[in-house]
């Protein structure tokens, strides 16, 4: 069968894009992760599907990461997902709003940037103790979409985030689920600098949406910084987290706003 496909990323985060709106794929687990692997597949660290809407949104987003499971959300994948719907529509679109596992995800389109608006967090944790791979770590939790575990770190370059990732991810504290892991670093008041180890890439990507939402919102919870907050990731770009707290931890118009950039368009037999 061959699968006609776009490649995309946020941020450097990439990811397989397919159009499923008359919902003739139906890609086991298996082949995703053989589209997503970088040396006998396209590469990408997740893979998305367009599905029509059946809870009152204007579309459905499936998000896969690149070893085939289903996670609820995915930030940069969010931001392609709604590019790619209005490129699907000529471009002709303002924004959309979308159904994901975590809930209804609005987008907004402005030159080539994208800005979503998520689902409210939840089960934020702060300053929990935990042993990682010899060390005490403070560590800070919160779900935005799925679940990320945080750690602010004075040497942020030489962090051993992918021993430390994989030790937090797979956490007696964090499981059965597991969590993705976010090393950060305060550069100014308001701005933070983050590496991300992946759940379902089992490795540090270029960049996380809903980790970057769940550092801004831990540096906030920390320092008391307002909205909107800046965050450099590692593949070099820097995006804004926007937020309103309503109450004590709990958050509403939570946004992020990045590039969702186009790579190339293919063909691949699967
Ligand atoms: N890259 C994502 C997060 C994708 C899901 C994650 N790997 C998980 O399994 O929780 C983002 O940009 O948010």
């Amino acid at each position: 069968m061959t699968l006609n496909f776009w490649k995309m990323n946020g941020a450097g985060n990439d990811f397989v894009m397919l159009d499923n709106r008359d919902l003739s794929l139906a890609l086991t687990q298996d082949q995703i992760e053989r589209l997503c692997d970088r040396h006998r597949g396209i590469g990408a660290d997740g893979l998305l599907c367009v599905e029509p809407a059946t809870e009152g949104g204007d579309f459905k987003m499936r998000y896969y990461n690149a070893d085939g499971g289903e996670a609820e959300m995915c930030g940069n994948g969010a931001r392609c997902f709604g590019r790619f719907v209005n490129r699907l529509h000529n471009d002709s679109l303002t924004n959309i709003r979308f159904e994901t596992l975590a809930g209804m995800i609005s987008a907004e389109f402005e030159a080539g940037q994208v800005r979503i608006n998520m689902s409210a967090p939840h089960s934020l944790r702060l300053n929990d103790t935990l042993p990682v791979e010899g060390e005490s770590l403070t560590v800070h939790s919160v779900n935005t979409g799925v679940p990320h575990a945080v750690v602010f770190v004075e040497d942020l370059d030489n962090v051993p985030v992918r021993p430390w990732g994989a030790g937090l991810r797979y956490h007696e504290a964090f499981k059965p689920k597991g969590t993705n892991a976010n090393f950060a670093k305060e550069l100014a008041p308001g701005s933070i600098s983050i590496r991300t180890y992946e759940r379902g890439v089992e490795d540090e990507t270029l960049a996380c949406g809903t980790g970057m939402v769940a550092c801004a919102l831990i540096h906030h919870e920390l320092t008391g910084a307002p909205s909107p907050v800046s965050v450099l990731v590692k593949g070099g770009d820097t995006l804004r987290v926007g937020f309103t707290e309503t109450a004590p931890h709990e958050y509403t118009d939570v946004t992020l706003f990045g590039p969702a950039d186009f790579v190339f368009h293919g063909s691949v037999e699967i």
